[in-house]
C-alpha cells in the first residue's frame, strides 16, 4: 500500500493498477472527475457555445476590493510590456472564450449547481453625527414596512479557468499557476464567486440599470463584502485568493506602496499555514508575497527605526499578504498606536471560516484585528461551510458600527459597500458524496471494542471490503482522551503494516514543532491513522483521506459537518465519515442524525447510503436549545476528565481503556521503568508525547 503520497495536496496523481485488476473507488484512489458536488455532467451547453474573435467586448477589468487598473497603470516601460503582453494573451484566448450568458441562462446555471446570491443594499453611507439621528428615524421605518432590501443576483458563471483570461485579464503568471496547479473546471463556490468578486461592479452595473436607471446614473458603483457559505473541501480557498492575488497585481502595478496589505485570519495555525502555502502557489512569478504570521514577527513601527520601542531590532514583516491566526496577528500588531500607518494600508480581510473566528472562542481578538484596521475603503469576505443567522447579524453590525466610528473620526463620510450573501447547497449541511453511518455502541467499552474490530485487517463491510481504509483521522471531545485512545490503540496495526509509526496524535498541547512534525508525517503518507480533537475538523485539507471516524460524536451539527468534511474534498466520492454514540450521546445526537439525513437528500435518492432509519429519528429526543448550547460549551460531562466520572455515582464511566486499572498501573511502572533506563531525562514525557515514544519491548 502507498496509500499516502496522496495525501499531500499535489494535484498530480500517478495513474496506477491494482494487482487485482479492481480499481477501488476511494478519496485517495485519485484526482476527482468532477469537483463540482451538484449537477455533474449536465452542463449548460451555453459553457460551451465558443465566441467568434473580436465579436464580443471584453468586460473592463475589475476587481473585488476596487484596487482596479488606473490611467497610472500604463506609466513606465515595464508596465506597457505587462500590457502588452496581457492584449495578446487576450486575443489568443478569445477564440476559446464562452459567448457572455443572458440573465437567465445564468439564473438556470446557478439554479442547477444550487447556488443563491443575495445582495444586500443597506445604506451605503456612514452617517456621519449630524445625519445619525435622522437616519435612525429612516431605518426604523423600513424595518416596520418589512422593505428588506435583498435582491438575488446572477452573474454569469465562471465555468472554467481557462475562461478567466479573456473576461478579466488575469496576470499571465498566475494564469499558469492556476493551470500548473491541475485546476480547470471550476467548483460551485468558485463558479460564483469569482464571477461576483472579479467582476463586483460591471455587475452591479446591470442590475442597477434594469431596476432603476436614474439612481444608477447618481450613485458610484461599489465593490462588494462577501459573506460565503459553502460546502466543506469545496474550494473556498481559491475562490477568495484568486480575487486577492489579481487585485493586489493591479494595485502594485499603480501603487508604489509596499507592505501588508491584505490579511487572511484563520483559527489554527495548521489552517493558516496550509492557506499561506497555497496562496503562494498561486503567487508564484506575481511579485506578491504571502507570509504566514509567526511569533517574533511585527508589522512594523510609525516612529523612527531609533524609537524606544521593543521592537526596534526586528526588521518589519515583508509581505502583501498576512496569513495568521487572531492571536498571532494581535502579537504582531503590537502597541496598535505605533503600528496605525500599516494598519491603515490593509485594504483587504478574509476571515476563512468566519463563524469560528466570531464565536466566542476566538471573537474578541478577531474583532480587535478587524476594528483596528482603519482603511475607509476596507473590503470583508468571510467564508466558511457553516454559518448561523446569528454571525451574519454580527457581520453587519460591525461593518456598520466601525463605518459610524471612521465618520466621526474623519472629515469625509465613509461608504459601507454593498453585502452579498452567496450559499451553495443546503445550508450548513454536511457533504452528500460521502457514505455517512451512525453506530450504537451502548457504552464506551463498546466503543473502543468497535473501533479495534474496524480496524483489524480482516474486518469488512457487507460487499466484503474493508469498511475503512487508512488514511483516517479519528477525533476525540478532549486532548486527555486523544492520547489516551492513542496509547490504547498504539500496537492495533500489525508491525508488518508498520506498527505504532503508523499511529499518531494530534492537538493543542504539542509544541509548534511537533504539531507541524505529525502534520508532515500524515501528508507524506508516514502515518495512516491520526487521532485529534477538533483542532483538524476545520479547514485542514488532506487530499486522500478515506474515512472520518468520530470516535466521540461531534457536540454541534456544526463540527460534525466540518469534521466529516475532511473526506469528499473536491468532490472525491467514496469516503466514509462513522460516528459512535453510546448511552451518554442518546440525549444529543439527533442532531447529527438530521445532519445526515439532510445530506442524504440532498444528493438525491440514488445517492450515498445511511443507516438512519425513520423510526430511529422518531425515537431519538429532540435536544433542547439551552441543551444544544451546553452541549457545544461543555461536551459530554463523563469525557471532560481523563478519569470520566460519572458525577452523581462518583465511578470511572467514561475512561478510554479495556484494561482494569490495575493492569495498567504494573503497565505503566514497566513502561517507566524501562524508558528511564533509555533516556533518563525524558522518562518524564515518555506516555505524554507520541513523537518522543519510540515504542517498548514487548
Ligand atoms: N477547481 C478545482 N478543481 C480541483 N480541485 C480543486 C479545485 N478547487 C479546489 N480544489 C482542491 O479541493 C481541495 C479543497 O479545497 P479547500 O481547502 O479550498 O476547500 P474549502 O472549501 O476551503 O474546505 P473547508 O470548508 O473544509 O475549509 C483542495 O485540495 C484543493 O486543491
Amino acid at each position: 500500500m502507498d496509500p499516502l503520497r496522496l495525501l499531500t495536496r499535489s494535484t498530480k496523481f500517478a495513474k496506477k493498477s491494482t494487482s487485482t485488476g479492481t480499481q477501488i473507488h476511494t478519496p485517495s484512489s485519485g484526482p476527482a472527475s468532477n469537483p463540482q458536488l451538484f449537477d455533474h455532467g449536465n452542463e449548460s451547453s451555453i459553457l460551451n457555445r465558443k465566441r467568434k474573435r473580436g465579436s464580443e467586448t471584453v468586460a473592463p477589468s475589475l476587481d473585488f476590493f476596487g484596487g482596479g487598473a488606473s490611467a497610472k497603470e500604463k506609466d513606465g516601460q515595464q508596465k506597457e510590456q505587462d500590457a502588452l503582453e496581457e492584449q495578446s494573451n487576450l486575443h489568443q484566448e478569445q477564440a476559446a472564450a464562452p459567448v457572455a450568458m443572458s440573465t437567465e441562462e445564468s439564473k438556470q446555471l446557478l439554479g442547477r449547481h444550487k447556488i443563491k446570491i443575495t445582495l444586500f443594499r443597506n445604506q451605503d453611507e456612514a452617517p456621519t453625527k449630524k445625519k445619525k439621528k435622522e437616519k435612525a428615524v429612516k431605518d426604523k421605518k423600513s424595518s416596520q414596512s418589512g422593505s428588506a432590501q435583498a435582491t438575488p443576483l446572477y452573474p454569469a458563471p465562471v465555468s472554467d479557468f481557462n475562461s478567466l483570461a479573456p473576461r478579466y485579464r488575469l496576470s499571465k503568471a498566475l494564469l499558469r499557476n492556476i493551470k500548473d496547479n491541475g485546476y480547470s473546471t471550476t467548483t460551485e463556490v468558485q463558479l460564483a464567486a469569482l464571477s461576483l468578486l472579479l467582476d463586483t461592479r460591471a455587475h452591479l452595473l446591470a442590475q442597477e440599470q434594469s431596476q432603476d436607471q436614474k439612481q444608477q446614473q447618481q450613485e458610484p458603483v461599489l465593490d462588494v463584502d462577501l459573506l460565503s457559505i459553502a460546502p466543506t473541501g469545496s474550494g473556498k480557498t481559491l475562490a477568495f485568493m484568486i480575487p486577492l492575488i489579481h487585485a493586489l497585481v493591479l494595485a502594485r502595478r499603480s501603487q508604489t506602496h509596499s507592505g501588508p496589505q491584505a490579511i487572511i485570519l484563520a483559527p489554527t495555525k495548521e489552517l493558516a499555514s496550509q492557506i499561506a502555502n497555497e496562496g503562494r502557489k498561486l503567487a508564484l512569478n506575481t511579485a506578491i508575497r504571502i507570509t504566514n504570521v509567526r511569533k517574533g514577527m511585527h508589522l512594523g513601527s510609525d516612529s523612527s527605526p531609533d524609537a524606544d520601542a521593543p521592537e526596534k531590532d526586528v526588521p518589519p514583516v515583508k509581505a502583501d499578504i498576512l496569513v495568521s491566526t487572531p492571536a498571532a496577528l494581535k502579537n504582531a500588531m503590537g502597541d496598535t498606536n505605533t503600528t496605525s500607518h500599516a494598519l491603515s494600508q490593509i485594504r483587504f480581510l478574509v476571515l476563512d471560516e468566519a463563524d469560528v473566528l466570531l464565536d466566542p472562542l476566538f471573537r474578541d481578538q478577531t474583532l480587535a484585528v478587524w476594528n483596528a484596521l482603519s482603511s475607509p475603503s476596507l473590503r470583508l469576505g468571510f467564508w466558511s461551510a457553516t454559518m448561523g443567522s446569528n454571525i451574519e447579524e454580527l457581520v453587519k453590525a460591525t461593518i456598520k458600527d466601525r463605518a459610524e466610528r471612521l465618520s466621526e473620526t474623519t472629515s469625509t463620510p465613509v461608504q459601507i459597500a454593498p453585502f452579498v450573501r452567496l450559499v451553495v447547497g443546503l445550508k450548513d449541511s454536511a457533504v452528500p458524496n460521502i457514505d455517512h453511518r451512525l453506530i450504537y455502541a451502548a457504552t464506551e467499552q463498546g466503543k473502543l471494542m468497535a473501533l479495534r474490530q474496524l480496524l483489524h485487517p480482516t474486518s469488512t463491510g457487507v460487499d466484503k471490503q474493508p469498511i475503512v481504509r487508512a488514511p483516517f483521522l479519528i477525533f476525540t471531545q478532549t486532548i486527555e482522551r486523544a492520547v489516551a485512545l492513542h496509547s490504547e490503540l498504539l500496537y492495533d496495526i500489525p508491525a508488518e503494516a508498520g506498527g505504532i509509526s503508523r499511529i499518531s496524535v494530534l492537538h493543542s498541547d504539542l509544541s509548534d514543532t511537533a504539531r507541524d512534525h505529525v502534520m508532515t508525517r500524515f501528508r507524506k503518507g508516514e502515518v495512516w491513522i491520526l487521532i485529534t480533537t477538533d483542532l483538524l475538523s476545520r479547514g485542514v485539507d488532506f487530499r486522500g483521506i478515506n474515512a472520518v471516524i468520530n470516535y466521540d460524536a461531534p457536540t454541534s451539527a456544526a463540527a460534525y459537518v466540518h469534521r466529516v468534511g475532511r473526506t469528499g474534498r473536491a468532490g472525491r466520492e467514496g469516503g466514509v465519515a462513522l460516528t459512535y454514540y453510546t448511552d451518554d450521546d442518546v440525549a444529543s445526537i439527533k442532531t447529527v442524525a438530521n445532519i445526515i439525513v439532510a445530506s442524504q437528500k440532498q444528493k438525491g435518492a440514488a445517492g450515498g447510503t445511511t443507516n438512519i432509519q425513520q423510526w430511529l429519528l422518531d425515537a431519538l429526543p429532540t435536544p433542547s436549545k439551552r441543551d444544544k448550547q451546553q452541549l457545544k460549551k461543555r461536551g459530554i460531562e463523563t469525557r471532560r476528565s481523563a478519569s470520566g466520572k460519572d458525577s452523581k455515582t462518583g465511578k470511572p464511566k467514561a475512561r478510554i481503556s479495556t484494561k482494569s486499572g490495575y493492569i495498567r498501573k504494573l503497565e505503566n511502572n514497566r513502561k517507566g521503568a524501562v524508558a528511564a533506563s533509555r533516556n533518563p531525562q525524558e522518562s518524564g514525557n515518555a506516555s505524554d508525547s507520541a513523537e518522543s515514544f519510540g515504542g517498548f519491548e514487548e
